[in-house]
């Protein structure tokens, strides 16, 4: 059992990659290995779990993010699909990066069994595809309620374009200051 590692086109070499599970199927069911830290490490992706998280969300449209933490609490984050679909996007906040506020997406579901893993600098968010979705979260970092930061789903800055109308997004990720209202 191993999983597949491929970088996200245009993301660059520290990128974001997706990682796609080889389900084990018989007559009872399915097992999957969602982390292999000796398999990302070979393609220089590896990294220690110190805090893992589940979210559940209701709602098809619902957005949650765009979310980081903040220097020196930056964390590497693997996410993974178990119930529904999400369209997962990390977006480049790296200062100086040629990239800087491009968004990546990719669909994450039980179905297709693969995790987007999100790289130190770039910020998170998803919409749920479905009415229930669960994520689970790998960090390679503790959370630090003070460093956590965000950027707004619809920043013109990023243009991210989402597929289903923005819905259900807390107080908070309504309101994270545009990028043109920030210090540089
Ligand atoms: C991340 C986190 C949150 N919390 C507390 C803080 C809030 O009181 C509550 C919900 O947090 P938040 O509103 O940030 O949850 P989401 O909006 O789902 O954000 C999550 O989803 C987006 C898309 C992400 O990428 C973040 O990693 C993650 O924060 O849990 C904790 O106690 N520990 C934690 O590690």
């Amino acid at each position: 059992m191993s999983l597949d590692i491929v970088q996200l086109a245009d993301g660059g070499a520290d990128g974001p990659a997706l990682v796609r599970r080889a389900p084990f199927r018989d007559g009872r069911g399915q097992f999957s290995r969602l982390f292999a830290r000796e398999e990302l490490a070979a393609e220089g992706l590896g990294f220690e779990i110190v805090h893992v998280n589940h979210s559940a969300t209701i709602g098809k449209g619902t957005i949650r993010g765009f979310h980081y933490q903040k220097p020196p609490h930056g964390e590497i984050k693997l996410v993974s699909c178990i119930r529904g679909a999400v369209l997962d996007v990390a977006v480049d906040i790296r200062p100086g990066s040629p990239r800087r506020f491009r968004a990546l997406s990719a669909e994450l579901s039980a179905g297709n069994a693969t995790a987007m893993l999100i790289p130190d600098g770039f910020a998170h968010g998803f919409q749920a595809l479905t009415e229930e979705v669960e994520l689970i979260y790998l960090h390679s970092a503790a959370y630090v309620a003070d460093a956590a930061d965000g950027y707004r789903f619809d920043d013109p800055a990023i243009g991210f374009d989402w597929p289903l109308q923005p819905a259900n997004l807390s107080e908070r990720d309504r309101n994270w200051p545009l990028t043109g209202e920030r210090a540089r």
